[in-house]
């Protein structure tokens, strides 16, 4: 009998075959890579198979727990039963006084709704959240520096704690269970259920899965109760479930005044500046939670689990109880059983650490994980400017002439320190003459090389940095000094005034890479808009996921387009003796697509590699769209390499009158870097205008080719001209490339065949990504021209996803003529 995955729907085939594949990889543990094209209920998929696996295992667990409990040996045997019986009887209690509370807060929810209008309380709460003023003190001495005594070899707070509160909030903080410790015995508080997290790029797609879970109906976790003292009979019976999400304080910051700042780096500085010790009591924020309002946090637990919330609901919840979301959600997650969280919080271990997650056991799910390497390289990547550079020292050196005999302990040490860094790092960028040209790779060593620098012991100058919150300090202070004072210049004004973070909070960042340059990163420079750029670039991300797939239970990669899926292996989870792959199909019969490619005109073959792209072979695509687009009803996309290419194509057209030809059949829209979005605008009111359709010129890799549906007469047509291979010869790309031949020739592998892989793997995803978009419901159709001889190629093909595949015959005919026959019959078959 096929299983029941609780779908709120009659699954369709496809994804009954994908939730089995899930389920399976669940149980068996590891990680596993699903391919679920757009439109064919991924999220569903995704929900209803990890969640009937986990009340599936509870109830398994239940009883295997109940079973291993330890009894003495010499015990008679009615005794040992008499003891398993009251502990499980005991975990029933457990859970069903917080299932109680949980309907409580439900019912009360309820009732509250009927009579919302008039709730006073709620109302002074909000008006408190909106008026409650920050510090004004003008007095220059927020900005001295607290005294400092780090030579001591004072160990790191460990995991969890959070070293910018106050003694008495981290006490608290421990008996809420918000940072880890020993909680007390027997109470739900000792909850950590088994979970699924969850796990997605934007807030919006979060919110949309949300949406999602809301459909489901699961079956409880419980098993049965033991017969003679069953209060109620399980089987059958469902449990709502315990979910929560988790966001950053962007999106649940309640405090009007610190939510105003706008910016997430802003907003978390204030919070965390507001809590600290030396920040008197009537400035600090009232909705952090303290020894008074230590029920609400409770409450608040309870209302996040009593109902599947989105993050804005969680807000809400925050701001009518009157504590802050951020900090409160924290005990919430012992007991939920999906957790839901943009990628930051998971990717970055000490984002982990500070929400006290841990993923030991648990199943993590990670959908749109088509940009998973890219995410995680970017978390671990840093840069900084040479206006930047110089804007931190102006700073320091006013700050330094300012508060000089201020400053107590180790501070003026340390702030000297920070400056002969930089003073080094802005060294080497003055170093960078004309000759070294526009960019190049270098060694950490070359970066401190100036004086004195040897003396100075970076792990110490960082903790330092990080704990005296001397980059808020120097910016608090710099930012009160006249401009015509502080001697910084007009561009590093700007900077200041723009930017997110204070400038030393970027040579922290940086310093923090400079001190620990892994094996697996790379120093780069490079010089644009007159100022020298340096950069540390992660090449290798899977040591940063190796320490999630070791803890996980399981971890699912999950997107619309993974294909081709062997660059995970190679680049993400090489350490792994295997990898579970499932590409699922779509839900149209393969006769609603057709996917030609073309390889040649009259003329011979058509090529176009980065050398080739020339007027003449500019002419001939155009040529071969002359004799495409008339046998196109509705959308006719085409996705050039790039925006320089674009550039070129137009110009060439419109002297060749192929721009004019190709109008007659359809209005023409050319996309362009600054106005993607106007474009497709226009592009979308063109087809539902008329009947003729449209041709929309866009950029593989630009704004349009990925997150745009082109469903239904959007898109009818989809052509990709060339490979979209990226800029291999930019120092980031060549530095890649080689670690990637370096890794591959340890392997005993042939010179240039891994990277060579990389770079098509790369190329080929965001084919995927561009063409994956034409099919989003059952009843749609499209046709897919790849046109470049190199689509013939079997390793070319095998990298696009199975369900595109199912259309490609090997076979076809790939002449132009041959192909604009092909879609002349197959538009001919779709009434
Ligand atoms: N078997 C089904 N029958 C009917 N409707 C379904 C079924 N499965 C999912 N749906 C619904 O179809 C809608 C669209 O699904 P879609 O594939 O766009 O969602 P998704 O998988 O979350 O999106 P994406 O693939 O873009 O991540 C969803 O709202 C979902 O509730
Ligand atoms: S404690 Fe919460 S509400 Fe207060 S400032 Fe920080 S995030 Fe905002």
């Amino acid at each position: 009998m096929a299983k029941d995955f609780h779908h709120p729907y009659e699954p369709y085939d496809i994804q009954r075959k994908l939730m089995e594949a899930i389920y399976a990889c669940i149980e068996d543990g590891g990680v596993g890579i699903f391919e679920s094209p757009t439109g064919t209920g991924k999220s569903l998929s995704l929900i209803c198979s990890s969640l009937t696996w986990l009340r599936e295992h509870k109830r398994r667990t239940f009883d295997e727990a109940v079973a291993a409990i330890d009894v003495e040996d010499d015990e008679p045997d009615w005794m040992a039963q008499h003891a398993k019986d009251a502990r499980r009887r005991e975990m029933f209690q457990i859970r069903e006084d917080f299932e109680a509370r949980l309907q409580v807060v439900r019912e009360r929810e309820n009732r509250a709704r009927e009579r919302h209008a008039n709730d006073e309380l709620q109302h002074k709460r909000r008006k408190l959240a909106m008026d409650e003023d920050r510090p004004s003190s003008q007095d220059d001495e927020q900005y001295v520096l607290d005294e400092y005594e780090s030579d001591d070899e004072r160990t790191k707070p460990g995991l969890g704690t959070q070293s910018e509160y106050s003694t008495e909030t981290t006490k608290l903080m421990e008996r809420l269970g918000m940072i880890q410790t020993k909680k007390p015995e027997n109470t739900d508080d000792d909850i950590d259920e088994l979970k699924v997290f969850f796990c997605s790029r934007t807030h919006s797609q979060l919110s949309q899965f949300v949406g999602e879970l809301q459909r489901v109906n699961l079956p409880t976790g419980m098993p049965p109760e033991p017969s003679e003292t069953a209060r109620c009979d399980t089987v059958g019976a469902t449990e709502p479930l315990k979910h929560l999400s988790l966001g950053s304080r962007k999106n649940l910051c309640i405090n009007h005044k610190v939510t105003k700042l706008g910016n997430q780096a802003a907003i978390n500085e204030r919070c965390i500046e507001l809590q600290q010790s030396s920040t008197p009591a009537e400035h600090k924020c009232p909705f952090l939670p303290n020894k008074d309002n230590e029920d609400l946090v409770l409450d608040f637990r309870d209302h996040a689990l009593s109902k599947i919330r989105d993050i804005e609901d969680l807000a809400s919840v925050g701001a009518r109880l009157g504590i802050c979301p951020y900090y409160a959600s924290r005990p919430a997650i012992g007991p939920a059983e999906m957790v839901t969280l943009p990628y930051p919080l998971l990717l970055q271990k000490s984002a982990r650490d500070a929400l006290g997650i841990s993923l030991k056991g648990h199943v993590v799910v990670i959908d749109e994980a088509h940009n998973l390497m890219n995410a995680i390289e970017g978390i671990y990547s840093t840069q900084i400017s040479e206006t930047q550079l110089k804007l931190a020292r102006a700073s320091l050196i006013m700050y330094l002439q300012k508060f000089r005999n201020r400053l107590k302990g180790s501070n003026r040490v340390y702030v000297t320190q920070v400056v002969r860094i930089v003073d080094s790092l802005l060294l080497f960028t003055s170093s960078l003459g004309a000759a070294a040209g526009p960019s190049g790779t270098l060694e950490p060593s070359q970066l401190l090389t100036g004086k004195a620098v040897d003396q100075v012991n970076l792990s110490k100058l960082v903790r330092y940095l990080n704990d005296s919150k001397l980059a808020r300090k120097v910016e608090g202070y710099a930012s009160t000094v006249p401009a015509a004072q502080n001697g910084v210049g007009e561009t590093a004004r700007t900077a200041r005034t723009t930017s997110e973070v204070p400038t030393l909070t970027h040579v922290q960042n940086f310093l923090v890479t400079l001190m620990n340059p892994s094996a697996e990163g790379r120093f780069f420079w490079s010089k644009e808009d007159k100022t020298t750029t340096v950069q540390y670039m992660l090449l290798d991300p899977s040591e940063h996921f190796r320490d999630i797939v070791q803890d996980a239970r399981a971890v699912i990669l999950a997107g619309g387009t993974m294909s081709p899926m062997d660059d995970y292996r190679q680049q993400l989870f090489p350490y792994l003796p295997s990898l579970k792959t499932f590409s699922c199909g779509h839900l149209i019969p393969t006769s609603s697509l057709l996917v030609r490619s073309i390889a040649a005109d009259r003329e011979g073959a058509l090529e176009f590699s980065y050398k080739s792209r020339n007027t003449s072979g500019i002419i001939r695509i155009g040529k071969a769209l002359l004799a495409i687009a008339p046998n196109v009803r509705g959308g006719l996309v085409v996705f050039m390499p790039s925006y320089s290419f674009l550039e070129q194509v137009a110009e060439c057209w419109r002297s060749q009158s192929i721009a004019a030809d190709l109008q007659k059949h359809k209005p023409v829209f050319w996309d362009s870097r600054a106005g993607s979005e106007a474009t497709f605008k226009t592009y979308a009111e063109a087809i539902a205008a008329g009947r003729k359709g449209a041709i929309l010129l866009s950029v593989i890799g630009g704004k349009l080719s990925e997150g745009i549906n082109f469903s239904d007469d959007l898109g009818r047509c989809v052509v990709v001209v060339g490979l979209p291979f990226p800029n291999l010869q930019t120092p980031e790309w060549r530095a890649k490339m080689q670690y990637i031949d370096d890794k591959a020739l340890a392997r005993g592998e042939p010179k240039g065949k891994a990277s060579r892989e990389h770079a098509e793997n790369v190329c080929m995803r965001s084919v995927n990504q561009a063409v994956g978009r034409v099919i989003r419901h059952k009843g749609d159709w499209a046709s897919i021209i790849l046109m470049d001889a190199r689509y013939t190629q079997q390793r070319i093909r095998a990298k696009l996803p199975g369900w595109i595949k199912e259309s490609f015959p090997s076979d076809s005919a790939s002449g132009v003529d041959d192909v604009a026959r092909d879609v002349r019959h197959f538009f001919q078959g779709k009434s």
